[in-house]
């Protein structure tokens, strides 16, 4: 009888010079990574993260967030300038690094080293009115799929997401509200760094918009669900997402918000957690929930809240330690060691 690809790799890992399962979820990424590449000698080629940046209407009130919507278009220009936390990591282990104007209140130079993708200045505060247009959700989604697409043309096979905009945890938070099933106060967290008040203040405001909105309904779209309260840059990331997995490539889940743009992804194809790594289980409260959602083992646990595909960036590396024991360790056979008796 022939054995499936899972079985091969199994018996390919359990044949190193090392006992059996000692290198823990090495094992496990290993054989995950072979299984999505269909390959006993599966590579991390060119690995990339792709920072969306967006704002969001309802930031500009300060209802939702502790810091205020300017930060976004700052960041950019700090992306720009190799001064963020991701360009350090994504320097540090030789990672590629591309950021994206989703959709930030702000004109960039279009001299700028970013993609100029703009959908919008923001989205339109959700507290009012829908956040955007569904031709605005069309175009964001297509601007993903493209930016990816791009990216494995250029010998690409392992990609992450990040985000950058202020306000974008309340925007993941009422997306995993919806499609979790699960009550606000499970969902809400405090970003990027709420006190108890704000916390509250964000809490009851997102219930209000939650029922403004009607997210207790199970009739909602994917596509209406981002008109109403969703983010550019998390619909972007939506388009990326489902992009990549089309292609097969290896996506590597950073936080919170990328698991909620990883959730509405999930509506348009129901299998895409297959080729998912997930990255961290972060600090944000909820995360944790929406990992269980995915049956998801996190590779590490940090401690980080922070987003911009960080935790994503750091996982690298593991997975590439993963890939190499796989195709560089020696087997018993080869080099002469005495298996288990
Ligand atoms: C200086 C700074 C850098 C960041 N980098 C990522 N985030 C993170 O925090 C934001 C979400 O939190 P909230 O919903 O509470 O606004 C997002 O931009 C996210 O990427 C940052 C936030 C700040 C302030
Ligand atoms: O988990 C994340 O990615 C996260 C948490 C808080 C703020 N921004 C991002």
């Amino acid at each position: 009888m022939t054995m499936t690809i899972q079985e091969q790799l199994q018996q390919k890992i359990n044949n190193k010079t090392k006992p059996i399962g000692a290198l823990g979820m090495l094992e496990e990424l290993a054989l995950k990574i072979g299984t999505v590449q269909h390959s006993l000698s599966p590579g991390i080629s060119n690995p990339h993260i792709v920072v969306f940046a967006g704002d969001h209407g309802i930031a500009a009130t300060g209802k939702v967030n502790p810091y205020p919507q300017a930060v976004t278009a700052q960041m950019v220009l700090n992306f720009v300038n190799g001064g963020a936390a991701i360009n350090v990591f994504t320097r540090q282990h030789n990672i590629g690094l591309t950021v994206v104007d989703a959709g930030v209140n702000v004109d960039f130079d279009f001299s700028l080293p970013i993609i100029h993708a703009k959908i919008n200045h923001g989205t339109a505060d959700y507290s009012l009115n829908n956040a955007m247009s569904i031709d605005e959700v069309n175009a964001a989604i297509e601007k993903g799929r493209n930016i990816v697409h791009a990216l494995y043309d250029a010998d690409c096979n392992t990609i992450g997401f990040g985000e950058m905009g202020i306000g974008n945890t309340s925007s993941a938070a009422l997306i995993m509200h919806h499609l979790l099933h699960l009550p606000l106060k499970e969902c809400v967290g405090k970003g990027a760094g709420a006190n108890d008040e704000q916390l509250q203040r964000k809490l009851e405001t997102l219930e209000e918009v939650s029922r403004l909105h009607e997210l207790n309904r199970y009739d909602i779209t994917p596509h209406q669900l981002l008109c109403r309260i969703g983010g550019f840059e998390i619909a972007m990331m939506a388009g990326a997402y489902h992009k990549a997995a089309e292609l097969n490539m290896l996506i590597v889940v950073d936080g919170f918000i990328a698991t909620a743009a990883l959730l509405v992804a999930e509506q348009y194809n129901h299998s895409i957690s297959n080729n998912c790594v997930f990255a961290h289980c972060s600090d944000e409260n909820g995360h944790r929930k929406m990992l269980e959602h995915f049956a998801a083992k996190p590779v590490l646990q940090l401690g980080m809240r922070l987003g911009e595909g960080t935790g994503a960036a750091l996982a690298i590396p593991v997975l590439q330690s993963a890939v190499a024991f796989l195709n560089e360790m020696a087997s018993f056979e080869s080099a002469g060691v005495s298996g288990k008796e």
